[in-house]
């Protein structure tokens, strides 16, 4: 029988830790019940991929939320499977507040992210902008098919939750012009710009519907 060959690559490592650390989690407001948590994460990977990012970024799409859901105990994990790049670029993407025993308020949460945006590194700016489009464009179908009971699944009404949102697009394209700047041509800077641009339309329309 023909086997597969050994799955060394970081992807497909990051992928097995992806898969096994959300294993038991959900989607919160899919279409269908029961949606694993695990489609965000390859969605997201797959944007930074096709982008044609280094596998250290697509490791680290793959792991962004590892932390903030599954708690510090898995720098360690993530540390000792896919080394210190991928861990550096999972932290920066790891939501202020999170990671401990208990989320600080949301609020604060939120305030803290949006503060440290302009610091971002470029890769991690692309990996946060890919996430955010992800969530939004799933918002906009289920919006489309439910109208405001979309939002019910969350911990925050419809008007924080785009109060959020409208304030991280606008501080991802301050930073990300910051990069392009320096590097007017850069294809991943270019991606990243699409999917920004992609997310401000998304959210104009939940803002009028
Ligand atoms: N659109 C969508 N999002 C879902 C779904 N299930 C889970 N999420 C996740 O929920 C988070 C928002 O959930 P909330 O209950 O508002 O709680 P939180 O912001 O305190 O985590 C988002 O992650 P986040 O990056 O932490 O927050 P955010 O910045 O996107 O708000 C997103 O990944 C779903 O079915 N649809």
């Amino acid at each position: 029988m023909k086997r597969w060959p050994p799955m060394k690559t970081l992807v497909t490592q990051a992928f097995l830790l992806a898969a096994e650390l959300h294993a038991n989690q959900k989607r919160k407001a899919a279409l269908a019940t029961g949606v694993p948590y695990l489609s965000h994460l390859m969605e997201t990977a797959g944007m930074v991929m096709t982008s044609g990012a280094p596998e250290t970024v697509v490791a680290a799409a793959l792991l962004h939320d590892a932390i903030e859901d599954h708690g510090n105990a898995t720098r360690q994990s993530i540390q000792q499977r896919l080394g210190d790049d991928v861990l550096a670029l999972v932290e920066e993407c790891t939501e202020p507040g999170t990671g401990g025993p208990v989320k600080a308020a949301w609020q604060e949460r939120k305030k803290a992210a949006l503060q440290r945006m302009q610091g971002l590194s470029m890769f991690a700016l692309m990996i946060l902008a890919a996430d955010k489009l992800q969530n939004t464009r799933d918002l906009y179908r289920n919006v489309i098919l439910r109208g405001d009971e979309a939002y019910a699944a969350f911990r925050v009404e419809k008007a924080a939750k785009l109060w959020f949102y409208s304030e991280a697009a606008s501080e991802m394209q301050k930073r990300l012009g910051t990069f392009e700047a320096d590097h007017p041509h850069n294809p991943l800077l270019l991606m990243t710009r699409c999917w920004l641009q992609e997310f401000s339309e998304a959210l104009t329309f939940l803002e009028l519907h």
